[in-house]
Order: C-alpha cells, then structure tokens, then sequence
C-alpha cells in the first residue's frame, strides 16, 4: 500500500483540511520582548516543566491548582488578537521558534509533513534518542517512509477494529476485574501496563515488569533532553530486551503483526531485509505511548462519572454485550476522544523546517500549542464542555486543529489500537460496576466545570457490582 493509498482510507483523526473561508496566512509577524517573556513564561516553561516524555507529578499538582493551562491558552489568544491570527516568530536567544495561533495555519503545517515540516525536530531527537533511536518520529528521509509504512500496515490506523482485536479482548476484561473497588491512579496504572505488555508483546507478560520499568527510568532521563548524559547501560539492556521479546513473536501481539510486515517486505524483496527499517527499534516508542492512553482512560472516566447524560450512554453501550465479542464501541471512543481534546497528552506538537517556507527560514522551529485550539472558546461552542457527539457528528472532524492525535502525514498511527484498547477497557468497567468519582487534587469536575489542566494522578473512584 502506498501512502496516498493510505490518506484515502477512512479514519477516526481529523483531516488536515480547513474549514471553508480558513485559509493559512502568508506571512508570519515578530514578537516583542515583552510578548516573548509572556509566552516563556506562561506556555512553555510550564510545558517544559511538566515533563515532555513523562509527567512530574509535583508539577502537574501545581498545574492544577493555578490551572496554568488556562493562562498559556489566555497569554496566546493575547498574543493572536494583537497579531491578527498571523504566526508570531518568538524573539529566543540562539534558536528561531514560531507559535502558530490560527487553526488553518496549524492544519496547513500538520498536513505539509515531513517536507517542509519535519516532525524529527531538535529537542525530539535529544529526548527520544535515549530510548527508541529508530523510532520513526525521530527518523528522516528514505528511513522515516519505511518505518511509517511498518508502523501503519501493523497498526492499521483508519480500522476501528484491528485484526488482532479479538486476541485483546480477554486481557482488556481480566484487567478491569482485577481493578478494587476503590480505585487510584496506582491501582489502574499498574492494571494498564499489565493490559499494555500483553497486547503489544504478547501471551505471558503481564506481570514481566522489567521492560516497561527499564523504559520508565529511560523517560523520566530524557525529559532533560540533551541536558543530562545519556545512561548507555540502561538504554542498551532496555533495547536488547525489547529486541529479545520482539523475537519471540507471540501470537496475537502488536509485534507478531510488525514482524510479519518486516517478513513480508523481506519476501517482497523491497527491501534490504531489516536494514533501515528496524522493526524491533519501532517497538519501544509503542510502549512509551501507551501511557497517555492509560492516563487518557482514566480522566474519561472522571468526565462520564460526572456527567450523568453520558453516564447512562456508556452504560448502555457497555451493558451491550456478549463476553468474547469485539465491538466498535462508538460513544465509548467519543468519550476516551474529548478527555484527550480537553486535556491533549501531547500539548506542543512541534515541526522543524527542512526547507525555507513563508513563516520562516530552514531550522525553525513550529510550535502549536493545542489546547489553544482545543479550548478556542471564540470559536468552538463547545470548548469547555464534555460533548462527545462531536466526534460522532462531524464538528471535530470538520475542524483542521482539534488534532489530539496530530493529522497529515505524520499524524498518530496508533490512534486506532488506542481508541479500541481504551473503549474496551471503559466497557469492561462500566458493564459490571457502578462507578463514582470520589476525589481530585482540589478541583471539581462536572458539567461547566472543567479546568484546563487536571492531574489525572489525584483521581479516585468507587465502585460496586453493578445490579
Ligand atoms: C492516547 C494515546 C496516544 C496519543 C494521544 C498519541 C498521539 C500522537 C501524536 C500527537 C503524535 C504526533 C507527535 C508529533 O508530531 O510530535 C503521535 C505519533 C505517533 N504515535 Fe501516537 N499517540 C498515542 C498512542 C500511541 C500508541 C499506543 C502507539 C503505538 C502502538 C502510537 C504510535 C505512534 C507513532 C509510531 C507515532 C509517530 C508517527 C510518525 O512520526 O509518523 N501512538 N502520536
């Protein structure tokens, strides 16, 4: 399949496209010092600070509690209305930094992947270098187009149900059993990784923590970037042991689905065996993903547990099963949707220009910001409310920068295994239990009442059988 073929599947994401009358600026402005200290301060040092590959759970207690969120969005509707929409190029010492602030300028830059907007930029390589530095987010050129076509023919992004879907079912639904009926961030965090090790590795690992706890003291290192040294020791034992796993090829896990398509292409002779594809070196950012799925799942819970409407819609999509079926899950994915439009888990989409283009020269750096976007309450009615038919009725796909999963050429390949991992897992719960928020770090969640930044960690719930 090749690439164009691929854009014309149907798919869940939003499209690139631009609403009709949104067309990008041709032209980007400057900022002022003061703007420029304005937006450090407010958006990304905040950003920075909250850890761009692994959540520091002190700072996203204070995120919370001063909602800082809310002041980066505040600080870049400012700075839009003073520069009519236009992107503003960052005055920065040593380095060329643009924020977009228009949602036709952000799908344009989106769309235009990898050439001339690469998405492999500067702090990306540092950060994810210390852990998958064959990952196709990081890679460029001829290599970056074949490890994006392994990564789409195994993830199958543009199919509700992957074909391996049926294997994951079990394992979703033994997790959300083995949840208590008092239940924290531990609690389902430690269920989600034992539900991720068997879907993407397979068979026997739920408990086989040595791997996924490798890749956690790799992450929190690569938060620092290139500011720290690189742990060589840790980094080489993490990627031989998710070498040695992807080798076992257990059936009915994502890698069994990647090693298929590297044999293919071998068999296909398009390639060089597995040189420059490096199917093993695609898995560890898989797993590093997975965890924004985790944290995506259980803030969707808090939002259906306070919103009675569609409490009872999950309910009853949930209620409607058969134990070993695998089902789409349409609302169930919505809901798992809106938790990440409210709270994206992956706020700054960054792209560096390979080429000179009319918002700057080759080497700048493109910065969206995108709860600007997701929360643009001038123009989204529903930007600060819980309304998951949005993404069953067309307004989010209709609109270039409601992107939690990126869009374009480099958007997210995973987001389809994602949605259906995470609904199912939300069915499993909410089939065979009543379930109630009972606390947050502070903030009140409910219908008009959601912060733009929630520390998902502080969340807790009780449940009971269901009757
Ligand atoms: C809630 C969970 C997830 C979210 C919100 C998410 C979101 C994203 C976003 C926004 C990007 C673009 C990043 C950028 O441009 O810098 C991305 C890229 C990517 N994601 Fe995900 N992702 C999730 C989970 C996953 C999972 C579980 C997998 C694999 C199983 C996956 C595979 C990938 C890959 C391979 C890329 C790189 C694509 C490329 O560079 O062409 N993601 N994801």
């Amino acid at each position: 399949m090749t690439t164009s073929d691929r854009s014309a599947t149907p798919t869940t994401a939003p499209s690139g496209g631009t609403l009709r009358g949104d067309q990008p600026h041709p032209a980007s402005d400057t900022a002022s010092v003061a703007e420029t200290a304005r937006v450090a301060a407010t958006v990304l040092a905040p950003t920075i600070a909250a850890g761009p590959i692994t959540r520091r759970p002190a700072v996203m207690h204070l995120a919370e509690r001063f909602d800082l969120d809310r002041r980066a969005i505040a600080t870049l509707r400012r700075l839009r209305r003073t520069h009519h929409g236009r992107p503003v190029r960052l005055r920065l010492p040593g380095r060329s930094v643009t924020v977009l602030l228009d949602h036709a300028d952000a799908g344009r830059m989106l769309a235009a992947a990898p050439v001339p907007f690469s998405p492999a930029t500067l702090e990306k390589r540092a950060a994810l270098s210390r852990f998958q530095p064959h990952g196709v987010l990081v890679s460029e050129g001829p290599w970056r187009q074949r490890r994006r076509d392994a990564n789409e023919d195994a993830l199958e992004p543009g199919r509700e149900l992957h074909h391996l879907a049926s294997e994951w079912v079990d394992p979703i639904r033994t997790g959300a059993d083995d949840l208590p009926s008092g239940i924290g961030w531990e609690d389902f965090s430690t269920v989600w990784w034992r539900i991720v090790r068997q879907v993407t590795l397979g068979g026997d690992t739920a408990d086989d923590r040595e791997v996924t706890d490798l890749l956690g003291r790799l992450r929190q290192d690569a938060n620092w970037a290139y500011l720290l040294p690189r742990n060589r020791r840790l980094r080489d034992r993490f990627l031989a042991l998710v070498r040695q796993q992807t080798g076992l090829d257990r059936q009915g896990s994502l890698v069994s689905a990647l090693n298929a398509v590297a044999a293919d292409a071998r068999q296909a002779g398009t390639g060089p065996g597995d040189t420059g594809l490096d199917a093993a070196g695609q898995v560890p950012h898989w797993l590093f993903a997975f965890d924004a799925a985790g944290i995506a799942t259980f803030r969707a819970l808090a939002l259906i547990a306070t919103h009675p409407g569609a409490h009872a819609r999950a309910r009853e999509e949930a209620g409607h099963r058969g134990e070993d079926e695998v089902r789409q899950l349409p609302f169930l994915r919505a809901c798992v949707l809106e938790s990440l439009r409210l709270w994206p888990t992956t706020p700054a989409l960054l792209r560096e220009a390979r080429a000179d283009t009319a918002w700057g020269g080759e080497g700048t750096t493109f910065l969206a910001f995108t709860p600007l976007f997701h929360r643009d309450s001038g123009r989204l009615p529903y930007a600060d409310r819980f309304d998951p038919d949005i993404w069953l009725d067309g307004r989010a796909r209709a609109q270039p920068a409601l992107v939690p999963f990126s869009s374009g050429p480099a958007a997210c390949p995973g987001r389809d295994v994602v949605l259906f991992t995470t609904a199912t897992l939300l069915a499993a719960i909410l089939g065979r239990r009543e379930v109630r928020l009972t606390g947050t770090g502070g903030t009140r969640l409910g219908p008009g009442r959601l912060p733009a930044s929630l520390n998902h960690v502080t969340l807790t719930f009780s449940s009971r059988p269901s009757t």
